[in-house]
């Protein structure tokens, strides 16, 4: 193997593997390990990545990319079946709205699979050396193939090995009736009764999905409110949005202690609740099938971390800035040449920081030190409609303020003004931007309305780049577009008015 086809001027000769088989070992092939493959390359370095023969890992093949497909295919039907809103553009549907489910379950594994594959060609396109074995660390630069036995040797390894579904205690999953998002995904029928355990992300998106095919949905949140882990002022607009108008009811303050699967179309599954604080049971319910949407945990038990003194927190990989794992001793010492990245260390569990991470890893990697600017990652909930946010929560920055002495502005933009969301009938939603009154520079963005997911990109790009609201307020905005959103937001946020 010869990475021949790039210009031997990009080669950094000092990472030329002389003495190793590769300059780079990546275990495991997920966003994260390919976005370091791709940059690897690209920097000249020979590459091989441990596939484990899932390439595309939980976001192509388990996560982001087919729950956008059933977000997409449920969001139509939604869309179709609201005759107010057909008809206040003066449209109507003849006749019943139906979907195939099996289709739209097909639409999910066919993308899926085609994502895969353009994945797999770029990897092999550029060079990289894909092992299809599970990558096992066993001591210093030292990889073994699990099935093969074949010791591989590389000057520097990343650790990419993900996470999986967190099951909590007393929940017996089957994936058929009681099932994480890996077997919800596959869409084998449409429950009539779903209980989600769980309403962060993954809860949300599935909620939209299964009201719109036509289930009533529960939610089940150990946490005082629905949606804790989002800003507090968004989760009660989301309330009004996503829940309220839908055939959805929740739980709060209760833990979902015993889950017994059922048999489809014959044994309901039981969910028994205690109080999350008394524990002493609340109620239990019979529902149709059960979610369970609970958090993911780290997929690092089988690694051969052991092999090389890691430092983990409840099995997530600890790192440090520049990514580079830390060794078991107190003094803050790492492992030389053993980066983490991606949901397996447990900084921000998003594709785009995984792959984001794995380039900066690589940038170490070259003597180029690097550190993803985490608090500029956007994240986004692909509801309808979408929820977007950036940098701190409302309740988060005005601790921040407090502790640092800076004072908090709050400026605040509408859907419902906005003639591009208006002619959408999409008038619903807000954009709050949070920002230090002193420095004007962005401290978070969050959004929910139509396109939320693509109109945060500006706020996290101001973020990254320090750019003020004043700066952001005499930028030019297209009109009319959403993004007019944000412009009303920026300007009053300087005194200006938006026209
Ligand atoms: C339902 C769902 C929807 C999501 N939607 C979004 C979204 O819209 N946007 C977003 O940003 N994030 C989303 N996420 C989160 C996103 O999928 C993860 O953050 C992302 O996949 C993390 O990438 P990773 O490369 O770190 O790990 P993974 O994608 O988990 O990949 C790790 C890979 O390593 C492999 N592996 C493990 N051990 C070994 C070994 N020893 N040898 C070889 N291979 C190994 C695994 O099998 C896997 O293929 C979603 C997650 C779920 C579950
Ligand atoms: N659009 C996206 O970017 C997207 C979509 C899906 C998933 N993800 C990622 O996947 C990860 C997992 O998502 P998630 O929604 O599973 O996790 P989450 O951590 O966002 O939410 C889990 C929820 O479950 C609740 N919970 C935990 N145990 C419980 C119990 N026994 N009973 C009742 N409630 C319980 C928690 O209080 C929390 O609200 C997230 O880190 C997220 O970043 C991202």
């Amino acid at each position: 193997f010869s990475p021949s086809f790039l210009p031997t001027s990009r080669l950094p000769t000092h990472l030329c593997a002389t003495e190793y088989d590769f300059d780079l070992a990546i275990i495991g092939c997920g966003v994260g390990g390919h976005g370091a493959a791709l940059h690897a390359r690209s920097q000249g370095l020979t590459t091989a990545v441990f596939s484990g023969r899932d390439v595309g890992g939980t976001c192509v093949n388990r996560g982001c990319v087919p729950s956008k497909a059933l977000l997409a295919a449920s969001g139509r039907v939604r869309d179709m079946q609201n005759a107010e809103h057909l008809d206040a553009l003066g449209i109507s549907v003849k006749g019943e709205v139906v979907y195939d489910r099996q289709k739209v379950a097909d639409h999910a594994k066919n993308l899926a699979n085609n994502v895969k594959g353009n994945l797999e060609k770029s990897l092999i396109g550029l060079g990289v050396e894909v092992i299809e074995d599970k990558g096992v660390l066993m001591g210093e630069g030292k990889i073994k193939g699990d099935e093969s036995g074949k010791v591989y040797t590389a000057k520097n390894i990343i650790l990419a090995p993900g996470s999986l579904p967190f099951v909590p205690p007393g929940v017996t999953v089957d994936e058929k009736t009681v099932y994480t998002s890996d077997g919800a995904l596959n869409l084998e029928y449409v429950p009539e009764y779903v209980g989600i355990v769980g309403s962060g992300y993954i809860g949300l998106e599935f909620s939209d999905v299964f009201t719109a095919l036509g289930s009533e949905v529960t939610f089940i949140e150990a946490m005082d409110d629905i949606m804790p882990t989002f800003d507090r002022e968004i989760a009660k607009q989301a309330e009004r949005m996503l829940i309220r108008p839908r055939a959805i009811d929740y739980r709060t303050g209760v833990f979902a202690s015993e889950v017994t699967p059922g048999v489809q179309g014959e044994k309901p599954c039981t969910v028994k609740m205690i109080d999350a604080k008394t524990k002493e049971h609340v109620e239990t319910l019979e529902l149709d099938a059960v979610m369970i949407a609970t958090g993911r945990v780290p997929n690092t038990k089988d690694i051969g971390l052991e092999n090389i003194g890691v430092e983990t927190n409840r099995g997530f990989i600890s790192v440090d800035e520049n990514m580079r794992v830390k060794t078991k001793a107190e003094d803050g010492s790492i492992v030389p040449n053993v980066y983490a990245i991606g949901d397996c260390n447990g900084v921000m569990m998003l594709a785009h920081a995984a792959s984001a991470q794995g380039i900066s890893a690589v940038e170490n990697i070259c003597d180029r030190p690097h550190a993803v600017d985490h608090q500029a990652v956007p994240a986004a909930c692909f509801t309808h409609p979408e929820i977007g946010m950036v940098g701190m929560t409302e309740e988060q920055a005005v601790e921040k303020a407090k502790e640092e002495g800076w004072e908090l502005g709050k400026s605040q933009g509408s859907f419902r003004a906005n003639s591009k969301a208006l002619a959408e009938g999409e008038g619903a939603g807000i954009a709050k931007v949070l920002f230090n009154k002193e420095t004007e520079k962005i401290v978070g963005v969050h959004i929910i309305g139509i396109h939320a997911a693509d109109l945060i990109q500006e706020c996290a790009n101001a973020m990254a780049a320090g750019t003020t609201v004043r700066e952001l307020a005499m930028v030019v905005h297209t009109h009319p577009t959403l993004c007019e959103v944000l412009d009303e937001a920026f300007k009053g946020a300087v005194g200006m008015s938006a026209h």
